[in-house]
């Protein structure tokens, strides 16, 4: 098992929270069980594992889970040693009730999701996480869909609520690297000392790994991966190229390269229900700017109504759909349709 150590840049694992929209939220509790434990003896220092769209999610308009949240929460938190394991939570969508549960089961990080113009929505969340002695990260989505002196007002609503490190989050991967430096820039001047800034990249452009060396170049201390870039839509910057670029830069992050990369090959790409890529309709969303996590949406919306998902997705970004308006993907299918 390796130790923790002195690191700069702490990475969290979100394979078991964003892969979860990969798998249409599939996972077993002996793969959580599996994943986890390969990450927490490769040294990553946080594992996320909820839902795809955080605790609660498991619903008809989000999609089912296989097994109950708490089953895989608990899988996790039974299968490490070092590792905190985090849960993602988008008030509105998981409650405080939720929290409070994966809090009694080991969850020690309570990460608070909001649009990117919504921060207010996330403080009694804060507030309760806080009370329940978690650690809380606040996570702006869609970040590319305010300018950055927006999006640091922002990050300031939500560490005057007690949250500790705020991300900076490209839900859509639309973002390029001078937007994403722009902004974490702006929430570092905004926040100093006060709370870390973070990153969340997606990769629909392909841009996963060099937006989160971005972040890190102007002051992000936390930075997200998935194994194998398991997440929704193109997936996220993959964890073991994160840690492998970060360790060419001598950034140290106190994970084991050989470790992880074994992780992403031999536990998580034999899991994986599809491989995400950059294809056509992971472009659409990055260079539109929609939502990573309606692929799967869009992708059943045209298999039923028999119109091209990548007609669909485009449509969702010139209406800037944002996170919960997932029912409104049908609506457009059917419009393109014909009302067929
Ligand atoms: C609920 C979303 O999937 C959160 C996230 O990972 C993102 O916005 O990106
Ligand atoms: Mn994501």
């Amino acid at each position: 098992m390796t130790q923790p150590q002195v690191r700069d840049v702490r990475i969290t694992d979100s394979t078991l929270r964003d892969g979860s929209h990969a798998m249409s939220h599939q996972f077993t509790a002996d793969q959580v069980r599996r994943v986890a434990r390969g990450l927490d003896d490769a040294g990553v220092p946080v594992i996320e594992v909820s839902h795809g769209d955080g605790l609660g999610g498991s619903s008809f308009n989000y999609g089912f889970s296989r097994e109950p949240e708490a089953a895989l929460v608990q899988a996790a938190v039974e299968a490490v040693d070092q590792a905190r394991i985090a849960a993602l939570l988008l008030p509105g969508v998981g409650s405080a009730g939720e929290l409070r549960v994966v809090a009694d089961l080991g969850v020690s990080v309570a990460r608070v999701a909001t649009h990117c113009t919504e921060a207010d929505i996330s403080l009694q969340h804060f507030e309760l996480a806080r009370d329940l002695g978690m650690e809380t990260v606040g996570f702006l989505m869609l970040s590319h869909m305010t300018d950055p002196e927006e999006l640091a007002k922002q990050a300031r609503i939500m560490v005057d609520g007690g949250c500790q490190s705020v991300y900076v989050v490209d839900s859509a991967g639309a973002l390029l690297p001078e937007g994403v430096r722009d902004r974490v820039s702006a929430l570092r001047a905004e926040i100093g000392t006060e709370a870390e800034v973070g990153v969340h990249a997606h990769n629909n452009l392909g841009m996963g790994v060099a937006n989160s060396i971005a972040a890190v170049d102007v002051g992000a201390v936390q930075v997200d991966g998935a194994c194998r870039s398991l997440g929704a839509g193109a997936g996220n910057a993959p964890t073991e190229v994160v840690a492998a670029v970060l360790d060419r830069r001598d950034v140290s992050t106190g994970v084991d390269l050989p470790a992880v990369m074994g992780v992403a090959e031999d536990v998580v790409r034999p899991i994986m229900h599809r491989e995400p890529v950059c294809d056509r309709n992971a472009i659409v969303m990055g260079h539109s700017g929609v939502y990573s996590s309606f692929l799967l949406h869009a992708e059943c919306a045209a298999e039923r109504y028999g119109v091209p998902a990548h007609a669909i997705l485009q449509e969702v970004g010139r209406r800037r759909y944002v996170g919960g308006q997932e029912d409104m993907i049908i609506d457009i299918a059917v419009e393109l349709s014909g009302g067929r």
